[in-house]
């Protein structure tokens, strides 16, 4: 179980000031969804949080600052799957899946049956089993990006970052990979924060939603409070309405000019 926290975070890169003292909390178990139009910042901001980019403010897991972790600890702590990742190529499905157990590997660094297990389970679920000695080079998009999703989830780590998981994926597909993220959140107590584009499935599965515009909080709350037509409209410039599933989720709804 970890609770996340998030404080006073800014960074930038040479062209400028990308996140401006972005603060946020996450409690352990809960699921923070990060919106906002392209260029907000969100995916710099899973990139902080991750240590992957220089930053000022504060990133604690538990309340122990992530900058003093070493870095096994670190991945045991955090796990992150990138939206444009660097993949090596001529591994098979497995063995890159299995890299994701590397922090919980002991002395000699060999995987044992809890490990493959753990590999087996996380393929069957995101239908990759078929492909598993597949090289990752002969994969389809969705199926690489299955396939790195699923090497964050074997990892087990109190955090997962995940940005923009479901880019690519078909409708089945990214339902499949959500209920497998919400799993193992009841189950382990895995804290999940995650960027996504599609707000419908954002709303439904996160239980809170932080709105990102030019690096700045702009509204943080239930998907309720934060996806109003107004709002998306000023962040998104978008014409929409918000209709409702018969259990209360807000469905964003693009309206034609
Ligand atoms: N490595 C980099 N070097 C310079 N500028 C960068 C770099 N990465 C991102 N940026 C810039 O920082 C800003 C925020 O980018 P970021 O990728 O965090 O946005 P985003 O909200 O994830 O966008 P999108 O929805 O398009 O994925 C953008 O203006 C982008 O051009």
């Amino acid at each position: 179980m970890s609770r996340l926290e998030v404080r006073e975070l800014s960074a930038s890169y040479r062209r400028g000031t990308v996140l401006s003292g972005v603060s946020a909390t996450v409690d352990a178990g809960g699921w923070l969804g990060i919106i906002g139009p392209n260029g907000a910042g969100k995916s710099t901001l899973l990139k902080a949080i991750a240590g992957l980019v220089r930053h000022e403010g504060a990133v604690l897991v538990d309340g122990r600052p992530l900058a003093e972790l070493r870095r096994r600890e670190r991945a045991r702590a955090i796990g992150y799957a990138p939206q444009i990742p660097q993949l090596p190529i001529g591994l098979t499905v497995t063995d890159y899946v299995l890299l994701g157990r590397t922090p919980h590997l002991g002395l000699l660094g060999r995987e044992g049956p809890g490990d493959l297990e753990v590999v087996r389970t996380v393929l069957d679920r995101l239908d990759l089993a078929r492909l598993a000695e597949r090289a990752l080079a002969t994969l389809s998009g969705g199926e690489r990006q299955r396939a790195v999703l699923a090497r964050a989830l074997a990892q087990r780590a109190g955090v997962l970052l995940l940005d923009e998981p479901t880019t690519g994926l078909d409708v089945g597909h990214a339902q499949a990979l959500l209920d497998l993220v919400d799993e193992l959140r009841r189950e382990l107590g895995t804290t999940v924060v995650m960027t996504l584009h599609d707000l419908t499935l954002a709303a439904q599965y996160a239980e809170r939603l932080l709105l990102l515009d030019s690096g700045r909080v702009a509204a943080e709350g239930t998907p309720a409070e934060v996806l109003t037509p107004e709002a998306l409209e000023q962040r998104y410039t978008a014409r929409v309405t918000v209709l409702h599933t018969p259990d209360g989720s807000p469905v964003i709804a693009p309206i034609r000019g």
